[in-house]
């Protein structure tokens, strides 16, 4: 036993083609018998263990029917049945009045073991076989081992033991194959702390399925926890407007969603004075018009008007900047000095697509200027994006939060949410046309994306929204 390694995983039970030469040896009847009775006992010692051992593993099935069995036993048939209804019943009951501590203190539990056993297991040597996880050592097959499944109502977790020199990264590249086999929405693999397990996370109910209506508008302003999203647990997701946001999507993602969400979680601010927005509208004032009394300035009218503009906000950040030095870390918003929003539609038209050489440098440096020292002096960014193969990269580091709505390729989902966003779970470009507003950003406390929908302005809403929060100060450029 000390000789061959062993890999820990589940050896396949092929049939051995080897064959060994068994030496003969001649034993007498009197020492035959007690070696047979020997050998039987240890047979029964054996079979005790194994049944004991079966007994404790699927305690969950085996506790229920003993004590069914004791019943039948002790107090026959006629009693056994009447126990069994009743528990039946009150079971019934605890679902019908509680349904959600029915769930979770017993039915997820049996729905976890119901598909472990017939849903996963069959499948689960096959399927890892066809994804080329399994591995082949010494002449025998090993498969990576099934440990466990966990179920909350909307997901399958289920454990895995990696064979040796495998990563989770190896798992999170076969995750769409593991959905598609188990029938599940997606599957995420998420690493686990202990170094040789991987947690596969089959979705199987999509939460964020319905479009979610406005939410009210926060009475106070926290400019670093702006409640702007749902993620799938049903959480509101903050976003921090402290270190600017970037939010890309390809036409019809419902980037509009994301941006009137935003606004209308700091309209109270614009209210107060607090808080200026000054938005830019390259697509000639179409998406931003119905909010124009949100605006304390509106740019539509081409680049060299908003090159100018923006030149202006760069020398308030440069001012404030200086004037800051040595004075205060952080920008306290009073209504003589505001928090300057800065919402972007169409980031690349003012970064990327002007043809004039100079226009675009100016527009350029302007931006870098507010993007790099803007953060500390109050003054934060807001762009949309629809396209972010284009000079993006230069800018991408320096937006503190990203949000990926629905995009048209996987590396577009790396350049906006980072390297490794696609293998650690980010799957914008699976998001269907059918759910506008959902999208991957990266959630507080966890080091993966997560997926999150965006509540739905139509224009009713952006118009009611400017009409109640909109100030006489906001201005038609
Ligand atoms: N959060 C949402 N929930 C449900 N439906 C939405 C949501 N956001 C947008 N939609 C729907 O999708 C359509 C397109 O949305 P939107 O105009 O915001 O997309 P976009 O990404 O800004 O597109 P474009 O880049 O072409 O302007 C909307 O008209 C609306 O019907």
């Amino acid at each position: 036993m000390f000789s061959k390694n062993r890999v820990p995983g589940d050896s396949h039970d092929a049939p051995n083609p080897r064959r060994w030469r068994v030496p003969m040896f001649h034993i007498p009847l009197w020492a035959y018998i007690p070696w047979l009775a020997v050998k039987g006992l240890w047979w029964l010692i054996l079979g005790l263990g194994a049944a004991l051992y079966y007994l404790a593993k699927f305690y969950w099935l085996s506790a229920p029917l003993g004590l069914l069995a004791y019943l039948t036993v002790a107090y026959g048939w006629y009693w056994a049945t009447a126990a069994a209804v009743f528990a039946t019943g009150m079971l019934g009951v605890w679902w019908w009045r509680r349904r959600d501590t029915f769930q979770r203190w017993l039915g997820w539990f049996y729905i976890a073991k119901w598909r472990h056993y017939l849903r996963y297991r069959p499948l689960w040597q096959p399927t890892i076989a066809n994804i080329g996880l399994a591995t082949s050592f010494g002449g025998e097959r090993f498969y990576p081992s099934l440990l466990n499944v966990r179920h909350d109502g909307r997901c399958d977790v289920v454990t895995a033991r990696m064979l040796p020199g495998q990563h989770p990264h190896d798992w999170a590249e076969a995750a769409p194959r593991f959905a598609h086999t188990f029938k599940a929405l997606s599957c995420t693999a998420i690493e686990s702390p202990k170094a040789d397990r991987v947690a596969l996370r089959f979705r199987l109910v999509d939460t964020l399925a319905a479009t979610i209506p406005p939410f009210p508008v926060p009475a106070t302003v926290d400019t670093r926890r702006l409640p702007v999203a749902v993620d799938e647990d049903g959480m509101l997701f903050t976003v921090s407007l402290v270190g600017h946001v970037l939010i890309a999507g390809r036409t019809g993602s419902g980037k509009g969603s994301a941006v009137w969400s935003i606004v209308s979680a700091i309209a109270n601010g614009i209210t107060s004075g607090l808080l200026h927005v000054h938005a830019f509208d390259p697509k000639g004032g179409m998406e931003f018009a119905y909010g124009q009394e949100l605006f304390r300035a509106f740019h539509y009218d081409g680049p060299h008007e908003m090159a100018g503009a923006l030149e202006d906000l760069a020398k308030v950040v440069i001012q404030r900047a200086n004037r800051y030095r040595g004075m205060a870390r952080d920008h306290t918003a009073t209504t003589d000095e505001p928090t300057i929003v800065i919402l972007i539609d169409e980031f690349a038209s003012l970064t990327a697509y002007v043809p004039d050489k100079k226009l675009k440098e100016r527009l350029n440096h302007a931006m870098a200027e507010i993007l790099t020292k803007g953060r500390a002096v109050g003054v934060h960014v807001i762009a949309a994006l629809q396209d972010p193969r284009k000079e993006i990269l230069s800018y991408r580091n320096l937006f503190a939060t990203r949000i990926a709505l629905a995009l048209n390729e996987e590396s577009e989902v790396d350049m906006v949410l980072g390297e490794n966003a696609v293998r650690n779970g980010a799957a914008s470009h699976l998001i269907s046309e059918h759910q506008p507003g959902v999208g991957y950003v990266m959630l507080d406390g966890r080091n993966r994306p997560g997926r999150v929908r965006f509540p739905y302005h139509d224009d009713n809403d952006i118009r009611a929204m400017a009409a109640t929060y909109g100030t006489t100060l906001g201005v038609a450029q």
